[in-house]
């Protein structure tokens, strides 16, 4: 089969090594290549937090290499996908432009006398189930009632971000990565309303693309069914929220709306950044644990790795259930990519993909449910577009940069420890004693970095086959040899040298 990459893959490639694993599935792994038109290069990513992030790091950076791999010069433009979703009330910097937006609808009854908006809570909890631009005019009515600026940033924030209609749990795939983490977030989902909830806060963590967010959206869209007043939030918007709430001096009714629903769903929890923020998310998680409510929250890590978080909330977050997306299985990657298939097949009639090609992707394709998904619509935009039938050497070609170079092989911590004791001689007893000369700490903290580069080990895990020690120690590993590879050629063809062993091994 023939895997050449592409100049954006190489490109791509290229990001990984220079910036890390870790960095790069935080900030790249869901930055899209959509388009090449003229002498641009179109790419989008999820969220504005990540777009501004990548505008002021890594533009330049990206077209260079792009200019590099491709051998022509083309302007980089970064858009966010799904835009038409935000609510333009939280943009932090313009909380005016919704007052003036908004026409003179409300009636008497809506409000409380505190000037809150109590009575369309619930109204708001059953509208959030729906995608913003689907709500009945009755919703959008309500959402566009001019109350000035205090009342129109806390209600849209109790709105919650949007939801996508596809992502419920009947849609979900079940199989044994994820079993635990789907059947606890029906129960929290389905609790009725009033009742003490059991796992709290639910903590669900993943790496990119396994099903955190089609989970989380399914708690609150069903929640909302389930007559439980539900808020799902990206942490992004959560931010967004806050910070506007602060410039318009609403921060108190901000505070007190997402106090009062009875289940907060944070989606994306690593990106909640600053003092501030940490400290108003710290106070809002305790007054709704303290207060029997249900939390559910997402992140890419568990909560002990949230490093930017206080240790108060990571123990908070510890102390419910914490329930890890494995990875997808190729089972479960056939049965998502069936599911997905029929849904297809639903909405373009004469669709059509064998079942031998079905497989081929459960088998070839990488290991995310988005990477499935990008599979099939390129079997369709293939299909559409030139009229070829679906064969296995069609899709062999249509995919080919989908397809994982070669099958992942689940590295173990004992190989790197054997393999890096090998190679510094030194022995396996040295790597987790407590010795702190050079020529043994220097391969400790290698191990270390290759342990978390090359495994799905959290850092306390890690620190736990290092001889019990702690995440912190290992963390400073990590981040040492992170530095000295980007600055250290040598040092960085040794690493790269000791992960072709370890993958070999
Ligand atoms: N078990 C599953 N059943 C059906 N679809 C799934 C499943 N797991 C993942 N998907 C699909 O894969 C895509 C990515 O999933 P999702 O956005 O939930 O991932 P995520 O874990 O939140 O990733 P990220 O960390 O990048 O936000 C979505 O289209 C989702 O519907």
């Amino acid at each position: 089969m023939d895997c050449a990459s592409t100049p954006w893959e190489r490109v791509r490639q290229r990001l990984r090594e220079e910036i890390g694993e870790e960095k790069f599935t935080s900030w790249f792994a869901r930055m899209d290549l959509d388009a090449l038109t003229g002498d641009t290069i179109r790419l989008s990513v999820p969220t504005r937090f990540l777009k501004s992030w990548i505008q002021d790091n890594y533009l330049p950076r990206i077209a260079d290499i792009w200019a590099e791999e491709s051998g022509a010069r083309r302007r980089v433009d970064l858009s966010v996908r799904n835009a038409f979703a935000r609510p333009v009330a939280l943009k932090a910097s313009a909380p005016r432009e919704v007052v003036t937006e908004r026409p003179e609808t409300r009636g008497p009854q809506a409000r409380q006398p505190d000037g809150r908006a109590q009575d369309s809570r619930a109204q708001d909890a059953r509208a959030e189930a729906r995608p913003a631009d689907a709500r009945p005019d009755s919703a959008r009515s309500a959402e566009g009632r001019s109350e000035g600026r205090e009342s129109a940033i806390v209600g849209d924030v109790a709105s919650g971000s949007p939801l996508d209609p596809r992502l419920t749990f009947e849609s979900f795939v079940v199989g044994k990565s994820n079993s635990l983490a789907f059947a606890a977030a029906r129960q929290v989902a389905e609790a009725a309303s009033g009742t003490a909830p059991i796992f709290n806060p639910l903590y669900l963590h993943a790496a990119v693309g396994l099903g955190k967010t089609h989970l989380l959206q399914a708690v609150a869209r069903a929640g909302a069914l389930h007559g439980r007043r539900t808020t799902y939030l990206t942490a992004e918007r959560f931010m967004y929220g806050f910070v506007a709430a602060l410039k318009s001096h609403s921060a108190i009714a901000f505070k007190d709306t997402l106090r009062t629903i009875d289940t907060l769903v944070i989606d994306d929890l690593q990106f909640l950044k600053g003092n501030n923020l940490q400290q108003e998310f710290c106070h809002t998680l305790n007054a709704l644990l303290d207060g029997g409510r249900q939390v559910v929250v997402a992140a890419d890590c568990v909560p002990g790795d949230l490093e930017h978080l206080d240790e108060r909330v990571r123990s908070r977050l510890a102390g419910g259930l914490v329930v890890e997306l494995g990875p997808l299985e190729e089972d479960l990657r056939l049965e998502i990519l069936k599911a997905r298939y029929q849904t297809l097949t639903e909405l373009h009639r004469g669709f059509t993909v064998p079942a031998p090609v079905l497989e081929f992707l459960a088998r070839c394709v990488g290991q995310s449910g988005r990477d499935l998904d990008g599979a099939l619509n390129k079997l369709l935009a293939f299909n559409q577009l030139t009229g070829e039938p679906v064969t296995l050497e069609m899709a062999e070609n249509a995919v080919k940069d989908l397809i994982r170079p070669t099958d992942p092989k689940r590295v173990r911590v004992d190989d790197i420890l054997r393999v890096v004791a090998k190679h510094y001689n030194v022995t396996r007893a040295d790597l987790l004693s407590q010795r702190r000369t050079a020529t043994v700490v220097k391969p400790r903290q290698i191990a270390m970095y290759l342990a978390k580069t090359l495994t799905l080990r959290s850092l306390p895990e890690i620190g736990r086959r290092f001889g019990g020690r702690d995440h912190t120690t290992v963390l400073h590993a990590v981040r040492k040899i992170d530095g000295l590879v980007s600055s250290d050629r040598a040092l960085a063809e040794e690493i790269e040298v000791l992960k072709r062993l370890v993958l070999e091994a």
